[in-house]
């Protein structure tokens, strides 16, 4: 089978030039520019099936959104290949779009000061959506994320999760083959994350629909993606199942404690846990390998001992998720 997503040894260099500090270097670099060459993405290449529901990671500046805005054709490529469902996506940009959709979280696709609906009507006219489809698939597409009450209001009046669900229905109306997700779920609350995170399963399941989805939350990779693709510095430096990144990542999770009492000169460290942080007498982050403990009989353990007023569990960031990956290289 031709895979719908094929890259080959994808390279973006941006060109920036550097300023010096103060006035005197501010002015010196009206004059005498120096050259800075950024190189955001670096000769990547993977292939992605029809179907496919797949997550970059990476940390903060990795290369992320350079990669999908050329994949979108929203950027060219320094070098490199992209071909996507047969097409150049920044060169055949004009019939591209019609086959693709993207939510960009840090960018709204919709008009601020008029109701989602009105942007959803631009985007039947620009597609050429027939109207009976243009109907029944708000419809759907409105009841799936529960808005049908909040698309005749002004958009800059709708809150976080209420405009990003409609964001999906504006990037979803002309039924797109692929779905491009930048960061789809930043700043929303927990509910709005699970509408939206199966609101994405449902597309892909009922339509086949393939999602490239870059993301720092690693929930999201766990609960929608069936492969990750992880890029630091430009580079690939995974590419494979969930299920080998778990191994990666080993089983751990970061507990963070407020205790009651001073726990100064308690011992935490042993065969599954690692003390990461300690701010004060009465605060401690650990490590803990859930291989060997349950979280449960973990927090039972360390209850019995010491009283705690606040706890939170967390995964691994994802710095940490990309230097595991480092130090496993070999076996990669
Ligand atoms: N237009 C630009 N001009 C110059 N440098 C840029 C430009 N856009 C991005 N960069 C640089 O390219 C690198 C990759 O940026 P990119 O936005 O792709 O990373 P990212 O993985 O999406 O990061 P984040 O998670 O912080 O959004 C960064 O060093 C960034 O500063």
């Amino acid at each position: 089978m031709m895979p719908v997503i094929d890259v080959k040894h994808l390279t973006k260099t941006y060109k920036t030039y550097k300023r010096g500090a103060g006035m005197g270097q501010t002015f010196k670099s009206f004059f005498q520019r120096e050259e800075v060459m950024v190189h955001a993405v670096n000769d990547i290449s993977f292939a992605i099936e029809q179907g496919e529901i797949c997550g970059i990671l990476g940390p903060n500046g990795a290369g992320k959104s350079t990669a999908i805005k050329m994949l979108c054709g929203a950027l060219y490529p320094t070098s490199g290949e992209i071909q996507v469902l047969g097409y150049s996506p920044a060169r055949d940009r004009k019939r591209y779009v019609g086959k693709i959709g993207a939510v960009f979280g840090q960018k709204s696709q919709l008009i601020w000061d008029i109701p989602p609906i009105d942007s959803f009507n631009m985007n039947r006219a620009i597609y050429g959506i027939a109207t009976p489809d243009f109907k029944s698939r708000l419809e759907e597409l409105t009841e799936l994320l529960d808005i049908a009450h909040v698309i005749e209001k002004p958009t800059r009046v709708l809150s976080l999760g209420e405009r990003m669900k409609c964001e999906f229905v504006m990037a979803m109306l002309h039924q797109p083959d692929i779905l491009f997700l930048d960061e789809p779920t930043i700043g929303l609350d927990v509910i709005a994350k699970v509408k939206i995170r199966e609101f994405v399963h449902q597309m892909n399941k009922k339509q086949n629909m393939t999602c490239i989805l870059t993301t720092h939350d690693l929930e999201d990779v766990e609960e929608l993606a069936h492969r990750v693709i992880v890029i630091n510095h430009g580079e690939k430096v995974f590419d494979d199942s969930l299920q080998r990144l778990k191994l990666f990542l080993g089983e751990k999770k970061r507990v963070s404690f407020t205790f009651s009492e001073s726990v100064q000169g308690t011992v935490f460290d042993n065969a599954y846990t690692k003390v990461i942080d300690r701010p004060s007498d009465f605060q401690i982050t650990l490590e803990v390998d859930t291989a060997y403990i349950s979280i449960s009989d973990f927090l039972e353990d360390i209850s019995r001992k010491h009283r705690f007023s606040d706890i939170s569990v967390k995964e691994l960031p994802i710095q940490q998720v990309v230097m595991n990956i480092y130090e496993n290289a070999g076996g990669y």
